[in-house]
């Protein structure tokens, strides 16, 4: 980054509440043509595999296998995975605090594998970290808590308050500056996580389940902050969550791991609203209108009886989501089709609806049916048959 995050946050001070608009299109908007891959994104992973070796206890691990991915500038990156999957390896690798065993780690153009100890110091004071439980000390309040990392990189009393009050002004923490963190909430916590995380001025940001220890409504505003950061600062974020809400209202990109390889990824409204993989289908079962009705899948069948329905999803997205779909299918085709489930929903900030349908069909009718609806670029699913 040319200019600090500091320079930048007295003007998000200034502009607050002014809307930056869509990150993803302001770092696509950036990307010149015929930039390389090391110039188009921050952080680029290469056929990257990390075996954790056999210790007397336990045999070796495999925790990343040939792991490709790249997070564009001034992107909100997310991994998702399960317990285990392997995403904090993946994290950690990133800020070097783990080492790949192949593959090539590339941060800012740099690759981190092949760092001395004191360069790699540099990177990471390049790359701000906020954690699940904010990781403040007790004894320190809220200003020297986001004091310290500049104490450390041994900046003058002066200069750290500088540098330190906008930042509390920009996580809405100013009144707060002398309080404990025993005397805060835990989204005040991770405000002063955020503010100490911002203070290095840090060009990517990493988030380890920052919101997982908080309730819905304080999540929300920690991810209105981080949106917010991300859009005005213009600062790169990639975040590991179990949380399919956070990534669906904050990533532009989504990568999801499964037992060390990466089995999907793209845009989040790509992936989110037609997931192919199995394991991405599982984490995003609790997202509205993902999961069939369970009265529904308890008569769901496999194959087609001569008088049975075919149980039909369609997915509506973008400038198609308004159109009265049911409506053109009886007039085009005569199908009636009687409504399942359904649920309209916002994934990145685009409106995205599915329905569920069942109605009676032969294959080739069903080929008809879905091929009008395709070139009306609606995406469908046939998910069974009932009686
Ligand atoms: N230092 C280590 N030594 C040996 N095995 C490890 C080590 N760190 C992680 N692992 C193993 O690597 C695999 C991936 O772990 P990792 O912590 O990256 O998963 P995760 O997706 O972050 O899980 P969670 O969501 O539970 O934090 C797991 O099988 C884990 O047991």
């Amino acid at each position: 980054m040319t200019s600090s995050v500091l320079d930048q946050n007295v003007h998000l001070a200034t502009v607050s509440g002014q809307s930056g608009g869509n990150s993803a299109a302001a770092s696509q908007a950036s990307v010149s043509a015929g930039a390389t891959p090391e110039q188009d994104n921050l952080v680029l992973i290469e056929n990257v595999s990390k075996v954790f070796p056999a210790s007397r206890s336990r045999p070796a691990v495999t925790a990343l296998e040939n792991i490709n991915l790249a997070v564009r500038r001034g992107s909100i990156t997310a991994i998702i995975g399960r317990s285990g999957a392997g995403k904090s390896t993946l994290i950690r690798l990133v800020n070097g605090l783990e080492k790949a065993t192949s593959g090539r780690v590339v941060v800012n153009g740099t690759d981190v594998m092949k760092l001395s100890e004191v360069d790699l110091r540099n990177v990471r004071r390049s790359i701000g970290m906020i954690f699940q439980h904010f990781n403040l000390l007790s004894s320190r309040t809220v200003f020297d808590n986001v004091a310290l990392p500049l104490e450390i990189a041994g900046l003058k009393k002066q200069e750290i308050a500088q540098r330190i009050l906008p930042l509390l002004e920009l996580v809405g923490l100013a009144d707060k500056h002398d309080r404990y963190p025993a005397e805060l909430s835990g989204g005040q916590k991770q405000r002063v996580g955020i503010a100490r995380a911002l203070a290095t001025q840090p060009m990517l940001l990493l988030s380890d389940e920052a919101t997982s220890a908080l309730d819905p409504e304080t999540t929300q505003s920690v991810l209105e902050l981080l949106s917010r950061i991300n859009r005005e600062l213009g600062l790169t974020i990639l975040l590991i969550t179990h949380e399919m809400e956070v990534v669906k209202r904050i990533a532009d990109y989504v990568a999801v791991i499964d037992a060390g390889r990466i089995v999907e990824q793209g845009g989040t409204f790509e992936v989110f609203s037609a997931p192919k993989h199995p394991t991405t289908r599982k984490l995003l079962s609790g997202i509205p209108g993902m999961q069939l009705p369970g009265y529904v899948q308890a008569h769901l069948t496999d194959k087609p009886a001569a008088t049975s329905k075919t149980v039909m999803r369609i997915l509506f997205a973008g400038p198609h989501a308004t159109e009265p779909i049911l409506a053109s299918l009886a007039t085009e085709f005569g199908v009636r089709p009687n409504i399942m489930g359904g649920a309209v929903d916002e994934i990145a900030g685009r409106p995205f609806g599915t329905l569920i349908v069942s109605f009676p069909a032969d294959e080739q009718r069903l080929t008809t049916i879905r091929q009008f609806l395709a070139d009306r670029g609606l995406i469908t699913e046939i998910l069974g048959y009932v009686a």
